[in-house]
């Protein structure tokens, strides 16, 4: 197990994190998420004992990783895959990293068997694509057939194959009782690999909870409701008795109705009572990412502006340039494109929506209240208010230090 007691790194004027305290346990995948510059690989690289944190601790079964006997054979890890002499052949590499851990030679061929390498085993790694480098790193750490093992984005360049590949690897390390500690911004695959998460924003705890805990606590389920485009009258007549019973509707881009705060099969009830007929009645459930995003939004470091290409461009010819008119039914995201969920904790990073970017909503539907910043469709709309709880068991607790304010340089 990896366990973080108050973990605080600075350089300098830049706190890069602050006070991590989590465990990571054997026999499950734990994800370990956050924005660019969160604190993810500072973290790896103070649990692996290449940085010294400036308070607090981290310690692998107990023991800072300096003070592990052999610690090669007990942790494996993967942080950057082009850490490596690229004059050396992959073979030589890793039989010059078991020679220094007194790992056997014969572990060497079997590894580079495991990862897919053997046939490129005697070539020089500095000609490895990035997919053949990141093997290489794979097979460093599994090396010393250890219990612990850390990943920093293990995916990165690998194609479909090699992904699902990382992904079934994970998940048999972790069956075998091993603790697996991986880094991704690849929501979607961390969502089929992960089975616990650790999400970090701005060097500080955001979440520990299961991948199923975050995904609820972090989204609102919903209904897409489709009347017949024929009829928009049924469309009205839907809404109002949806409204009437309780519930939250917002119209999406392509003309179906999103409720929440009444159940599909009430909604169908309501629909028969109406006399309106349904096209669509489908449920739907948040995404990993999803979640991600709303837990994250305001802890995000790094944002694109638009690219308004200085006039250099020649007219667009599309007309789909910026100024040009936005498609029907199409709104741009304003402000807080994930406010708070009813009875959600609040977003300790969440960054208030200036009152101008307060969208209307469309006429004919409820409007949102303000104070939540909702945007206009097709953003997740308010659900019914509701008592506010508890925070989730693991989550991080609100209201967090100063250092949340953003940085405005990037020490490194
Ligand atoms: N050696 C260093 N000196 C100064 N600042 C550093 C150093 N290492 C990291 N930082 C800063 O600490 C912050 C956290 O960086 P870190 O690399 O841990 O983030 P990350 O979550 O791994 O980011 P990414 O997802 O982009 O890999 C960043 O602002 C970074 O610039």
């Amino acid at each position: 197990m990896i366990e973080a007691v108050g973990l605080t790194k600075r350089y300098g004027a830049k706190t890069a994190v602050h006070n991590l305290s989590f465990q990571v346990r054997p026999g499950a995948v734990t994800g370990f998420l956050g924005p660019n510059g969160s604190g993810k690989s500072t973290t790896m690289r103070m649990i692996l004992g290449l940085d010294m944190p400036t308070s607090g601790h981290v310690t692998i079964g107990g023991h800072p990783f300096r003070n592990l006997p052999n610690a090669p054979r007990q942790v494996g890890a993967l942080l950057d895959a082009k850490a490596v002499h690229g004059g050396r052949s992959a073979r030589l590499h890793l039989l010059s990293l078991a020679q220094l851990a007194g790992i056997p030679a014969r572990r060497v061929d079997e590894v580079l068997g495991v990862v897919g390498l053997q046939d490129v085993a005697k070539r020089r790694s500095k000609g490895f694509s990035l997919g053949m480098g990141q093997r290489l790193g794979i097979a460093a750490a599994l090396l010393g057939d250890p219990q612990v093992l850390l990943f920093d984005e293990p995916v990165n360049g690998l194609d479909p194959e090699g992904i699902l590949w990382v992904r079934n690897l994970m998940k048999q390390l972790a069956a075998e009782g091993r603790t697996v500690f991986v880094s991704s911004h690849l929501m979607s695959e961390m969502a089929l690999t992960a089975d616990h998460l650790i999400v970090i924003g701005r060097g500080q705890l955001l979440a520990d909870m299961s991948v199923q805990d975050f995904i609820s606590t972090n989204s609102a389920d919903f209904a897409r409701v489709r009347t017949p485009d024929t009829a928009p009258e049924g469309r009205e007549k839907l809404t109002a008795a949806l409204v009437e019973a309780g519930g939250q509707v917002l119209a999406e881009p392509d003309g179906a109705l999103r409720v929440t705060g009444v159940p599909l099969p009430r909604i169908s009830d309501l629909a028969h009572d109406a006399d309106v007929r349904l096209w669509e009645l489908s449920p739907h459930q948040a995404s990993l990412e999803e979640a991600y995003m709303r837990m994250t939004q305001g802890a995000v470091d790094y944002r694109s502006t638009v690219d308004q290409r200085a006039g250099l461009q020649p007219a667009d010819p599309y007309g789909y340039g910026p100024g040009a008119p936005a498609p029907q039914g199409w709104a741009p995201p304003a402000g807080n494109p994930y406010p708070a969920l009813a009875g959600e904790r609040p977003n300790p990073y969440a960054q208030p929506m200036p009152p101008q970017a307060v969208p209307q909503a469309a006429p004919g539907y409820p409007s949102a209240p303000a104070s939540q910043g909702m945007p206009p469709a097709p953003a997740v709309p308010p659900v019914a208010p509701a008592p506010p709880s508890t925070p989730p068991p693991g989550a991080a607790p609100a209201g967090p230090a100063d250092l949340t304010k953003r940085d405005s340089e990037d020490a490194r």
